[in-house]
C-alpha cells in the first residue's frame, strides 16, 4: 500500500503542491492528470524518492520514505518521460545491462521473457532501428527487472502508434490484476486513462478533468 499525507513540495519561491494526500492499494492501476505544469512529474519523482516533499510523509508497505528509503528504492520502479536506454545495443544487451546494475538478478531468459510479454519481441535488434512504441516497452522491461511493487510511469504511451499504446494497456492491466503491482501513471489522453485506469487524481485547481473524467463515470478526486 501506499500513503502519502499532506505532501507540499515548494521549489524556491514557487509552491507546486500543497497539502496533497493520496492512497493506493496492491492491484490498482492509478491515473494521474491535470494540465502542462500543475505538477505531475514532480508528484512521480517525489513517489520516486528522486525528490524530497518540502513537507509530508510518504509510506510504502509501511516503510517511511525519510527513514529507509534504500529499502523503498528497492520496491519502485519509475520510468521518466524521456526514454532513457542505450541507443547503440541491442535489446539484448540493453536487458543485460540494466539487470548487471539491478539488485534482483534473473536469468537471461526471463530478461527475454519480460520483453516477450509485452510483445517486444525484437531481442537481438538495435535499438536505433526500433519504433518509439518498441523503445517505450523497452524501458518499461527496464524498469521491471528488480520485480517492483509500485511502478510509477511518467506519460508511457506519449507520441506513439494505437497499437503499441494498447499493448501497453493491456500489459499494465496484467501486472496490476495477475501481479497484484500498483501503478501510478500519467498521460494527457483522456481515452487511454479512461480505458486503462480504475480511478484517477487531478492535480491543480482547474476542473476540467475532474468534469471530463466524471462524465465518462471514472471515480476522480482532486489534489491541490
Ligand atoms: N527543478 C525545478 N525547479 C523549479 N521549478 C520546477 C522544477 N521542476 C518543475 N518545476 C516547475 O514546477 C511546475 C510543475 O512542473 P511538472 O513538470 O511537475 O508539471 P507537469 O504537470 O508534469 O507538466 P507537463 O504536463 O508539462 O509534463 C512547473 O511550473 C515547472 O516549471
Amino acid at each position: 500500500m501506499l500513503e502519502v499525507e499532506g505532501l507540499q513540495k515548494r521549489y524556491k519561491q514557487k509552491t507546486v503542491l500543497e497539502n496533497c494526500s493520496l492512497q493506493m492499494k496492491q492491484g490498482e492501476i492509478v491515473g494521474l492528470v491535470g494540465e502542462n505544469g500543475a505538477g505531475k512529474s514532480t508528484m512521480l519523482q517525489l513517489l520516486a524518492t528522486i525528490m524530497q516533499p518540502t513537507k509530508g510523509e510518504i509510506r510504502l508497505d509501511g516503510l517511511s520514505y525519510k527513514e529507509s528509503v534504500k529499502e523503498v528504492r528497492r520496491k519502485i520502479g519509475y520510468v521518466p518521460q524521456d526514454i532513457s536506454i542505450w541507443e547503440e545495443f541491442t535489446v539484448e544487451q540493453n536487458m543485460l545491462f540494466f539487470e548487471r546494475l539491478s539488485w534482483k538478478k534473473r536469468t537471461q531468459e526471463e530478461c527475454r521473457q519480460l520483453c516477450i510479454d509485452m510483445q517486444l519481441t525484437h531481442w537481438k535488434e538495435g535499438v536505433q532501428s526500433l519504433s518509439g512504441g518498441m523503445k517505450r516497452k523497452l524501458n518499461l522491461a527496464i524498469s521491471l527487472l528488480h520485480d517492483p511493487i509500485l511502478l510509477l510511469l511518467d506519460e508511457p504511451t506519449v507520441g506513439i502508434d494505437l497499437k503499441s499504446k494498447t499493448e501497453i494497456g493491456t500489459y499494465l492491466h496484467s501486472l496490476a490484476k495477475n501481479k497484484g503491482k500498483m501503478i501510478m501513471y500519467t498521460s494527457h489522453d483522456m481515452d487511454e486513462i479512461t480505458n486503462v485506469c480504475d480511478r484517477v487524481y487531478s492535480i491543480g485547481k482547474d476542473s476540467f478533468y475532474m468534469d471530463l473524467l466524471q462524465e465518462k463515470g471514472i471515480p476522480v478526486e482532486q489534489l491541490r
